[in-house]
Formats: structure tokens, C-alpha cells, sequence
């Protein structure tokens, strides 16, 4: 049993972070934060627009605080943005006050997932396949570094991910405020 404050997600645009943290939030009793979201709340502004205004670098900066801020509060399931790995820092924090799960889907998986998404600025322009198979060989070795436990979430839907992930996770995590609910979802 691994003792972790927090239970982090890992992994690339559309593994499913946001919509598997939620209902695994659910499933441990513990509040869902996502980071993407914590930052367009603190900077008032979406993330395309952060990308806009200040690059990916002025979003990475900005998701560098947040995280850090977000690991040092309450316990919690915590999405992160695909890219939160590449900043060395992020990494140390990530794998120091959280259990690490890596969620991983196949390129061709991503790319269906994402096919009507227009909020995700690295893949506004360009061939998405590309832009993806080229973000996986540059960033699976950077979520290999941080996780825990990897878990593929193709060709199941959300909910289901997440009861299969939490019945996982009973063998090898334990949330530090005990566990609460047992595996079927809170309506
Ligand atoms: N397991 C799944 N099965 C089917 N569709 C899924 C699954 N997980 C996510 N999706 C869909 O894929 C899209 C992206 O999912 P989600 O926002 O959870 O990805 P993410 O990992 O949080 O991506 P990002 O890094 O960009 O925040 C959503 O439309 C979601 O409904
Ligand atoms: O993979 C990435 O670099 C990103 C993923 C999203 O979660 C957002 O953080 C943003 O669109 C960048
Ligand atoms: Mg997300």
C-alpha cells in the first residue's frame, strides 16, 4: 500500500484525466481538481487565450504555480494538463505528494476523442496525428518517470475506466482519509 495525499493523472489530451478524475473523485469520496481549469480560473482567461496572449511558455509558467499551489492543499483527485510533465519541477512535486497514475490511450483512440475539440491549441493547426504521435515519443518517457501504475483507457467509457481504475487501485493506493465509498459511483 502506497499512502499518497493526493491522486494525480497523468497523461496525453484525451486519455481521459478530466472525465475519468471526476468519477474516480466520486468513487474515493475526495474533491476532483482540474488543473487546466484551476488555471483559466485564477487568470480569467480560457487556455487558448492564455496560449494567445502569452505562449505556451506563459501557460506553462502559470501551470507550474497552480500545480504546485494544488498539491499543497487538500487532498484530492487531481487532473493535470497533458504537458504538465515537461517542466522538471512539476515532475518532482507530482511524484512527491501524489500517487501517480499514467493514463494512456493509442494515437488513433486520441484523435477520435478529439475530433470536434476546438480548445486545445496544440492541436489547432496542423496534422493532429502527427501533432500527437510527435507529443507521445517527446512526453512517454517523461510520464513513465512520474507514475505509479499506467492504465489504458482505450475502449472503455469513462465510468467504466474509472471502476475498473479504483478496483486497481484497492490493491496498490491508499487515500490518506481512509475509503469511503465502495466502487459504484455517487449518483
Ligand atoms: N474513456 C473514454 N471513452 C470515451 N471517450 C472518452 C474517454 N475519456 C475521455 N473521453 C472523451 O474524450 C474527450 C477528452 O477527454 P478529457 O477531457 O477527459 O481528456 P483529458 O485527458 O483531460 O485531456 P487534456 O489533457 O486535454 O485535459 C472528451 O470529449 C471525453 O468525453
Ligand atoms: O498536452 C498539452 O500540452 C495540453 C493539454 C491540455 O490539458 C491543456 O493543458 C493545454 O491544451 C495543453
Ligand atoms: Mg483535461
Amino acid at each position: 500500500m502506497t499512502p499518497a495525499r493526493h491522486l494525480v493523472l497523468v497523461g496525453p489530451m484525451g486519455a481521459g484525466k478530466t472525465s475519468i478524475g471526476r468519477c474516480l473523485a466520486k468513487l474515493f469520496g475526495l474533491p476532483f481538481v482540474d488543473s487546466d481549469h484551476e488555471v483559466e480560473q485564477r487568470t480569467g482567461a480560457t487556455v487558448p487565450t492564455i496560449f494567445e496572449c502569452e505562449g505556451e511558455a506563459g501557460f506553462r509558467a502559470r501551470e507550474r504555480e497552480t500545480l504546485a499551489t494544488l498539491l499543497a492543499g487538500p487532498a484530492a483527485v487531481l487532473a493535470t494538463g497533458g504537458g504538465a510533465v515537461l517542466d522538471a519541477g512539476t515532475r518532482r512535486l507530482l511524484a512527491a505528494n501524489g500517487f501517480v497514475v499514467h493514463l494512456h490511450a493509442d494515437v488513433p483512440t486520441l484523435l477520435e476523442r478529439l475530433a470536434r475539440d476546438r480548445s486545445r491549441p496544440l492541436l489547432a493547426a496542423g496534422d493532429r496525428e502527427a501533432t500527437l504521435r510527435r507529443l507521445a515519443s517527446e512526453r512517454d518517457p517523461l510520464y513513465a518517470e512520474v507514475a505509479d501504475l499506467v492504465f489504458d483507457t482505450a475502449h472503455l467509457a469513462p465510468a467504466e475506466a474509472a471502476r475498473q481504475l479504483a478496483s486497481e487501485l484497492d490493491r496498490c493506493w491508499q487515500p490518506s482519509h481512509g475509503r469511503p465509498v465502495a466502487t459504484e459511483p455517487a449518483a
